[in-house]
């Protein structure tokens, strides 16, 4: 998808008759910005004055000719791709242009259709090498230029920084932006912090797509016309008219309905759409970013989601990392929703005890930084004195005084291991040293914590702790 309203086109040819009618397709094809020359010797001059996206160009020209052109803009412009347009149509010349540095070479009379295709080919491969080496230039840089985009997302993982500095070179393409990631990994803050970055004028307008049937997609993105069905006794306006020049947000895309998918398509296509009841279509021009914590690929390959539509929205991809894969981020986070959760309550935001951190990098968060604040919330809405306690993370992580029976088989694993190590049955007092030890290791050294995995009490571990030491060679 090309936006015509964000590029320039220049078209160089001595015939007017041609600058008229290309620049008329072009216009008629949705490019706004379109600049034309008949005389060759002008076109560096209009360079150094004004940014061109793409320049269509004629070969035989007086005065300076489209071949000794093309020399100069591949040496001093090669970002700009020039299709050479001309009557001659001779293999060596085309294959000269090519080895020039031409994008492609069009023989007059030039066919609409292959004209503007060929324009929105180059300016899509074109936007995207920039957005490459504007990428490299970012990684390389290490930093963010508007990190207030991104204050939402508290972390200091460089995983997450990586993520927002790609986030902000692909919030300057107009193209669609997968984001996939577990449940509550941020995925829709990231996609608030794309629309930020772009500068898009329009609203951030986020839709849901799960649990919606077609009928229900339709009406909620398209809208409807007044009477298009019973009931509908007034127009409405849909999701996607709120978004205009700006973005649209679609969650759960993994689960769109099948008609929808190809209703979706089509406007990522055409930017075009159809409100119920009309068959008049109306132009879109917000931006589309999607969600999912499903595997889309896998998805296609099931045949669940449309191949076609894949392709056309992955262009940019974000793969958020979950929370156990950024235990650096667990520390800030906690004070965050201390903070955030203390001023919410208005109380005093409480202090913790140092175990709480080690405690929270123990457990898997299957909910990620959305069950994190829940928790926390919870915690500090419960606690009375200055300091919180752990007893609510402990019951909720799920460390009881007595190990889970489901615990019979890693232990089996583990006398195995000893077993195999050892060339015969360890006895019970080497299995113990060897999960105490394992258990420390686990709770970063906190005795507390590594009781609570043994099912001990912490004077229980205490005395193992002493006669391990004891029996050190
Ligand atoms: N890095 C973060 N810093 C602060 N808050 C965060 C962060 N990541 C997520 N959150 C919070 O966690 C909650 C879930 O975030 P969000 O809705 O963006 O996740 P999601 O991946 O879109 O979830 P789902 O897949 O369930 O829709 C929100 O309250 C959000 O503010």
């Amino acid at each position: 998808m090309t936006d015509g309203a964000t590029f320039t086109i220049l078209i160089v040819d001595d015939e007017q008759h041609i600058l008229f009618s290309s620049e008329s397709l072009l216009r008629f094809a949705g490019f706004r910005e379109i600049r034309t020359l008949d005389d060759s010797r002008r076109v560096l001059s209009l360079l150094e004055k004004e940014t061109i996206d793409l320049i269509v160009l004629d070969l035989f020209m007086p005065y300076v000719s489209g071949r000794e052109l093309l020399t100069l803009l591949s040496r001093d412009y090669p970002h700009i791709p020039v299709i050479v347009m001309t009557a001659a149509d001779e293999v060596d010349i085309a294959v000269d242009c090519m080895k020039g540095g031409a994008f492609d070479y069009l023989v007059k009379p030039v066919e609409n259709a292959r004209l503007v295709s060929c324009v929105k080919r180059a300016l899509e491969i074109s936007s995207l090498k920039n957005q490459v080496s504007q990428l490299r230039e970012h990684l390389l840089s290490n930093r963010i230029e508007n990190p207030g985009a991104f204050s939402a997302l508290v972390s200091v993982s460089p995983k997450m920084s990586a993520i927002f500095q790609y986030c902000e070179v692909i919030a300057r393409s107009r193209q669609p932006v997968i984001i996939n990631g577990e449940t509550g990994t941020g995925k829709e803050l990231i996609a608030k912090a794309i629309h930020t970055a772009s500068g898009l004028k329009g609203k951030f307008v986020p839709v849901n797509a799960a649990g919606l049937d077609d009928n229900m997609f339709s009406d909620t993105l398209f809208g409807h016309k007044k009477g298009a069905f019973t009931g509908a006794d007034q127009a409405r306006a849909g999701l996607i008219a709120q978004a205009s020049g700006g973005t649209l947000f679609l969650d759960e895309i993994g689960d769109l309905h099948e008609v929808s998918q190809v209703k979706l398509l089509r406007l990522l296509q055409e930017q075009e759409y159809y409100q119920v009841g009309s068959d008049m279509p109306l132009v879109s021009d917000a931006r589309v970013i999607v969600a999912t914590n499903r595997d889309l690929r896998e998805l296609t390959a099931t045949g669940k989601f449309r191949n076609d539509l894949y392709f056309r929205l992955c262009t940019h991809q974000v793969q958020l990392p979950p929370l156990r894969k950024r235990a650096e981020d667990i520390s800030v986070l906690l004070n965050h929703f201390l903070e955030e959760s203390a001023q919410e309550l208005k109380k005093k935001k409480p202090s913790y005890p140092p175990e709480l951190v080690t405690l929270l990098s123990l457990y898997d968060f299957p909910g990620n930084v959305r069950e994190m604040k829940a928790l926390i919330f919870d915690a500090v809405a419960r606690h009375g004195s200055g300091v919180l306690s752990l007893e609510r993370f402990r019951e909720h992580i799920g460390i009881r005084s007595a190990p889970p029976a489901s615990a019979s088989l890693p232990v089996k694993g583990v006398v195995d291991g000893l077993r195999q190590a050892l060339d015969r049955l360890p006895t019970v007092r080497e299995v113990e040293e060897y999960l105490v030890d394992e258990a420390m290791k686990l709770a970063n050294g906190n005795q507390g914590i590594a009781a609570s995995l043994l099912g001990f009490t912490r004077q229980t571990l205490n005395k193992r702790l002493r006669k391990n030491r004891e029996n050190l060679p």
